[in-house]
């Protein structure tokens, strides 16, 4: 039966770009999605095989990384017609480029009154947290005496874009990272914390601003611990909750590395001054630690935080 090609397209689809602009100590990020469909004379790569019409799909990913760096990411829309044209007044073959890109908007983290003893006042402008709603989880277990109360949240995806450093590590034969002394810190955090709170003789929390405050603290601490590892990071926000809610006594935390690689822009002369990034989704790191008030027996369960 003979056939003929029907409508094609190609290109390096879901390029996550993470651009950070640093104006002084305030930083602005822009971290986008970007899909690139090209199409054109393409007939000769499907039938025969030859690809001399071909941009590769690795090139198109090369160009939405250069281009972040070259100029910038003023919007998604101003982006993706800078890069729609690239591909179509570039290559004689492309007649049309689609690009698509999804956004994650991020908004700053709100530090707490007295911060500025602990950090400078200007510092406050390097932490976000991604805008959409956390998912806010709790189990309830009564045994007709006495209750148990664990609540939570999950995919609070935080991130700070510097006072993040890790180095200093153990190094062993199949050691190949890098130490960083300025690295970005991104993490979804799933929490889950155990309330004192077990019978109905004793007086009930507020569940509604415990929440609130709860997870306050923990995006103030993220913001305000200049970090020297994620599990350092995680231990301030556990202890800033215990130490500032009396009606929690235990929380346990789930924080996966959500890696950015600095993108090497060298092979194109351009020179990547901590600004542009690959946000890899997987593998990455998971660190997993419970935060407890003195004293008390460990409860929580140890995958507990994977709802
Ligand atoms: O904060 C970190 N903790 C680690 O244990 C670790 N391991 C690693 O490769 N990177 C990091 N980062």
């Amino acid at each position: 039966m003979p056939t003929i090609l029907g409508q094609n397209q190609y290109g390096k689809a879901e390029n996550r770009v993470v651009r950070i602009t640093r104006d002084g100590d305030t930083h602005h990020i822009k971290d986008l999605n970007v899909s690139v469909a090209l199409s054109g004379d393409m007939d000769d790569v499907h039938y025969s095989g030859s690809n001399a019409n071909v941009l590769p799909t690795d090139t198109t990913k090369n160009t939405v990384f250069a281009f972040a760096k070259e100029h910038g990411i003023e919007s998604a829309e101003q982006f993706g017609i800078h890069l729609a044209r690239h591909f179509v007044t570039s290559q004689e073959p492309i007649k049309v480029a689609r690009i698509r890109i999804q956004e994650y908007s991020w908004e700053r983290i709100a530090t707490s009154d007295n911060s500025s003893r602990f950090i400078g006042s200007d510092e406050v402008n390097h932490s976000f947290a991604r805008k959409g709603q956390e998912l806010r989880t709790t189990q309830i277990t009564y045994d007709g005496e006495k209750w148990e109360i664990i609540s939570g949240l999950k995919d609070l995806t935080v991130m700070n874009s510097t006072n993040s450093e890790f180095w200093g590590y153990v190094k062993d034969r199949y050691t190949t990272l890098k130490e960083a002394y300025d690295r970005i810190l991104c993490t979804d955090v799933a929490a889950a914390w155990r309330y004192n709170w077990t019978s109905d003789d004793d007086r009930m929390p507020n569940w509604e601003k415990s929440y609130e405050q709860a997870k306050k603290h923990i995006l103030q601490a993220f913001a305000e611990t200049y970090s020297l590892s994620l599990q350092q990071t995680l231990y301030q926000m556990g202890s800033r909750v215990i130490n500032s809610r009396s009606e929690i006594d235990e929380i346990r935390f789930s924080l996966p590395n959500n890696h950015h690689f600095l993108v090497d822009l060298e092979p194109f002369g351009l020179k990547n001054d901590n600004e542009v990034y690959f946000a890899a989704d997987r593998p990455y790191g998971l660190i997993e630690a419970t935060v407890l008030r003195d004293g008390v027996e460990p409860q929580i369960p140890v995958d507990m935080t994977n709802l």
